[in-house]
């Protein structure tokens, strides 16, 4: 049982720079592309967290040589994947839904299990897409065997992949190294997380792979070699949010360093949203800068894109001066928790006015007391207690250690950015 975290509360306007670390999207996709390269290569700056040590480990057990460099950086060193493996998901997504389609490349059983949520998170599209693609894998969701035969056919498969864009990236990133390459067609309700698919058509294009997304809800991935290239991984935006949250709330300064100017981050969403709650945002060569506003003002916005963003958004309407609507977000209750349902209870918990609809929330901002904010085992609920904790005095997170599925020590970069002397 861990203990519960006091969150400590702003005494004053937040100023500070702080540096966060690599993107946990760009890191584990960038391992998964190095491990079916055609020769080794190094990761420099990529996320060391529980997310990506989970991937690093997963293509360990299949085989691929993943051992640490200077200033945690990772030397990724390929080789043909092999069974049998035991993998664990723990609670990354992007474990769940990526490793599987390379590992249908190896020979042998190998068996995937995670988190007791990740056994509920959405995988049947995956696993009936490899079967049609040619594997043979039993089970519908974790736990689940896949009996590989080190190779698979590929083809053409259509999936509805509107609860998830993991589903369709998971599926592209291994498609070259299938015999016939591979063509998704995505059928169904809206794509969600649009830049993260973009993410994977571009990473993939830089490792010399040939992917034509011309076509909507379609891409065709031409068979070949994934060629090795070696990465500078990007912060990540989407960890940043609760840190640039933290000027919002406190009318402060927060400069985060190296943000990209170009990037497929679904996080740098985070600057608009920013913007249209009256924030003052600025990227220069000092990297992004945002001074929160006297009021926060409430927004309606759209998060279908960018449904990480989620808690902390709900978080900053919560403490906003005015209404709120978060709309095109019924997919996160497939994520690590059911998001719209946890944001509910802990903000009502605490004298708030969220309703849950159907695609989202509407917040209704009132004061807020003191008391326990649940974190469901989700990184993102529990930096979202976080902010609130800020301004609300005597919030306390059941579980502040779940952040350590993307920020390693979060708490201690929380207290750090409290004490910082300004920008
Ligand atoms: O591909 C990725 O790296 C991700 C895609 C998105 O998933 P969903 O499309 O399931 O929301 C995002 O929310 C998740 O945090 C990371
Ligand atoms: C949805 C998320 O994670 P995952 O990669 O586990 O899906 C997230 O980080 O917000």
């Amino acid at each position: 049982m861990t203990q519960p975290w006091p969150a400590p509360t702003a005494d004053g306007p937040v100023r500070a720079v702080v540096r966060v670390p690599g993107s946990k999207s760009i890191t584990n996709r960038a391992l998964l592309l190095a491990a079916l390269a055609d020769g080794p290569a190094v990761l420099r700056t990529p996320l060391r967290s529980r997310d990506t040590e989970l991937m690093a480990r997963a293509l360990r057990t299949l085989g691929v040589g993943v051992a640490d460099g200077p200033a945690g950086a990772w030397s990724v060193a390929p080789g043909p994947l092999r069974g049998p493996a035991e993998v664990d998901c723990g609670l990354a997504g992007t474990v769940m839904r990526f490793v599987p389609p390379a590992a249908a490349l190896a020979e042998g059983t190998m068996r995937f299990d995670g988190d007791a949520r990740a056994r509920e998170r959405p995988m049947s599209t995956v696993l009936d897409a490899l079967r049609a693609l040619g594997a043979e894998v039993d089970g519908d969701r974790l736990p689940f065997t896949l009996h590989g035969r080190g190779g698979l056919p590929g083809g053409e498969v259509a999936i509805d992949a509107s609860a998830s864009s993991q589903f369709v990236s998971g599926l592209l990133l291994s498609g070259a190294r299938f015999e016939r390459g591979l063509v998704v067609r995505h059928e169904g309700g809206a794509l969600p997380s649009l830049p993260h698919i973009e993410m994977t058509v571009e990473m993939l294009r830089a490792q010399g792979v040939e992917v034509d997304d011309g076509e909507p809800n379609t891409w065709r991935v031409a068979p070949g070699p994934v060629k090795a290239r070696d990465w500078d991984i990007e912060p990540d935006l989407s960890n940043a949010t609760p840190f640039l949250a933290a000027a919002a709330v406190t009318g402060g300064e927060v400069t985060v360093p190296g943000w990209p100017t170009t990037t497929t981050q679904a996080g740098d969403a985070i600057r608009g949203i920013l913007a249209d709650m009256g924030c003052v945002v600025e990227r220069d060569e000092r990297g992004l800068t945002v001074r929160g506003p006297e009021r926060l003002a409430g927004l309606d916005v759209d998060l279908h894109d960018v449904g990480e963003l989620t808690p902390t958004v709900a978080a900053l309407a919560a403490l906003a001066d005015g209404p709120s609507r978060l709309r095109g977000i019924a997919h996160l209750r497939g994520h690590e928790t059911d998001r719209l349902a946890a944001l509910a209870a802990e903000v009502n918990g605490l004298g708030g006015d969220v309703a849950e609809t159907a695609d989202g929330l509407v917040v209704r901002p009132r004061p807020l007391r003191a008391g326990g904010w649940r974190a469901y085992a989700d990184h993102r609920m529990a930096t979202a207690g976080a902010i609130v904790g800020l301004v609300v005095p005597g919030v306390e997170v059941d579980d502040i250690g779940a952040t350590s599925k993307t920020i390693p020590d979060f708490p201690a970069r929380w207290t750090a950015m409290l004490g910082a002397e300004g920008p």
